[in-house]
């Protein structure tokens, strides 16, 4: 799988941008800071690349650990053993640091794209089951190793007790891996194999063990809303992850996987999406099928002018533009905004593009209506990004809530009477979401929600105000979809 391809397979959703004055989210204290998206961003990030740096920078391939020793797979033809479990390690290490997985990759160049998808599938699997690999350790580890020991543990539990690898090959090749490290990893290799030797045992364990918790800055408001059974089976829906998602660039056009209820297609995770079928052609894009739901709420008509204010990198935008729509795309971010072009002209649609704060942006003629997917906090999407638990800390969501206010209210001023303006937020916390709507109509009795067609849409996603929540317990059946929120506003006129 090519460099492409990967890129293409993340989710096209999402994406916490750092507020240029008016508000104070600092990218630079994020924990998750990201690089500019080298395509498709990981969702719920910051734009300024620091972060990526610094991993980058410690995890170069090639560079000398501490203590000079030569890295095993330093100056090597063929790939070193073991390379994508040492890829895997490499991520979850970055992760550790505060890094996400996306932005792990950066030190994985040397590997080959499939060694690097390998790597990349480990680290998400070790994550989204951390909490078991826990529970079967805690009954055979005295005291807790070094981090990096760790997980080696977790990455052959995992591979052991849910990936269905043989326990001897993951066994042989996590002391092998101890084996070559530094020599503190060294010295544990007697204990990673005894430990990995019983652990094997641990099925029983590794079932009763509950999926991993929702971390309480976001447990808490989930179990507000919604209570406790519906955030223990949010939880389970992300342990389970998420499938690939297309979205056709036609309603009703042939595209490969099943056809969703809402017009979405999916296929099985680790579909090689480069191979499918319309790749070449532009007919369909990666897009999870939540995040398809905001244009389909706004249902563009032909020659209408709309804003994409947060647009890149440009799901939504090539909906809007594939309906017909006469579409300005803004986006604060010159790189996330390059790569919006490209996908644009990959399918072949066109939109005038604007790098540009929104907050600073106005239209010539007041407009039919906004598309606003405003910058969030991601937690919609940790089935797609089992780090975002890891390296948030809940302390963006106030800037990120005042933020998204000042969007609302900027968006509502570019409206023509009558017109319609979709809020959309890939969160699973109500503050970004429900609460955030009811201050908006406290704020603007000239706005009022346009509810959707309960003959379109489950009746399950319509809150009370009228607006769609999707939560990642929905679609048990169908495999989930991502957590969004998302409302349609009319002026009155
Ligand atoms: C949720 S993502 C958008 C995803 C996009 N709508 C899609 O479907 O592909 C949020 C985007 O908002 C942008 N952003 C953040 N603050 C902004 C601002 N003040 N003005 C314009 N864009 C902003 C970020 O750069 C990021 O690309």
């Amino acid at each position: 799988m090519g460099k492409r391809n990967d890129d293409e397979r993340r989710e096209t959703a999402g994406g916490e941008a750092r507020p240029k004055r008016r508000a104070a989210v600092d990218p630079a204290r994020q924990p998750g800071a990201l690089p500019p998206p080298p395509a498709a961003a990981p969702p719920g990030y910051l734009d300024n690349g620091e972060a990526a740096k610094r991993v980058a920078a410690a995890k170069k391939p090639g560079r000398k650990p501490p203590g000079g020793r030569k890295d095993p797979g330093e100056g090597r033809a063929q790939p070193a053993p073991h390379a994508a479990r040492r890829g895997a390690l490499r991520l979850l290490a970055a992760v550790r640091e505060g890094a996400t997985l996306a932005e792990g990759e950066e030190a994985l160049a040397e590997l080959s794209p499939a060694e690097r998808a390998r790597a990349r599938r480990l680290a998400a699997m070790t994550l989204r089951h951390r909490s078991r690999s826990e529970a079967v350790l805690a009954g055979l580890i005295d005291r807790r190793p070094r981090p990096e020991v760790m997980d080696l543990l977790q990455l052959a539990v995992t591979e052991m007790l849910a990936g269905a690898e043989a326990p001897h090959g993951a066994v042989n090749a996590a002391v092998a891996l101890a084996r070559s490290g530094g020599a503190k990893a060294k010295a544990a290799a007697g204990m990673v194999n005894a430990v990995l030797r019983r652990a094997a045992e641990g099925q029983a364990a590794w079932e009763e063990a509950a999926p991993p918790r929702l971390p309480d800055w976001l447990r808490r408001p989930v179990v507000t809303e919604w209570g406790e059974e519906i955030a223990a089976a949010i939880e389970a829906a992300h342990e389970r992850g998420a499938a690939l998602d297309l979205t056709p660039r036609a309603p009703g056009a042939p595209v490969s996987g099943e056809a969703l209820p809402t017009g979405s297609h999916r296929l099985p995770a680790g579909t090689q999406v480069t191979a499918l079928p319309g790749y070449a052609e532009g007919d369909w894009w990666v897009q999870d099928a939540a995040a398809a739901l905001p244009v389909r709420l706004l249902a563009p008509r032909p020659g209408e002018t709309v804003a994409d204010l947060c647009a890149a990198p440009g799901g939504k935008t090539m909906q809007l533009a594939a309906a017909g729509a006469r579409v300005t795309a803004i986006d604060l971010s010159p790189q996330r905004l390059a790569r919006l072009a490209e996908n644009l002209s990959r399918v072949g649609l066109e939109a005038e593009t604007v790098a540009a704060d929104a907050l600073d942006w106005a239209p010539p003629a007041a407009l039919d209506a906004v598309l606003l997917d405003a910058p969030c906090s991601a937690t919609g999407t940790i089935r797609r990004h089992p780090e975002l638990p890891l390296i948030r800390d809940g302390a963006m969501i106030p800037d990120l809530v005042r933020l998204q206010a000042q969007l609302i209210d900027h968006a509502a001023g570019l409206l023509k009477p009558g017109g319609r303006l979709v809020y959309a937020v890939c969160s699973l916390h109500p503050a970004e979401g429900e609460r955030q709507l009811e201050a908006a109509l406290a704020r603007h009795p000239g706005l009022a929600v346009e509810p959707p067609d309960p003959g379109d849409w489950p009746a399950e996603w319509i809150t009370p105000q009228g607006a769609i929540r999707t939560r990642p317990d929905h679609w048990p059946g169908l495999g989930g979809l991502d957590g969004f929120f998302i409302a349609r506003l009319r002026t009155r006129g």
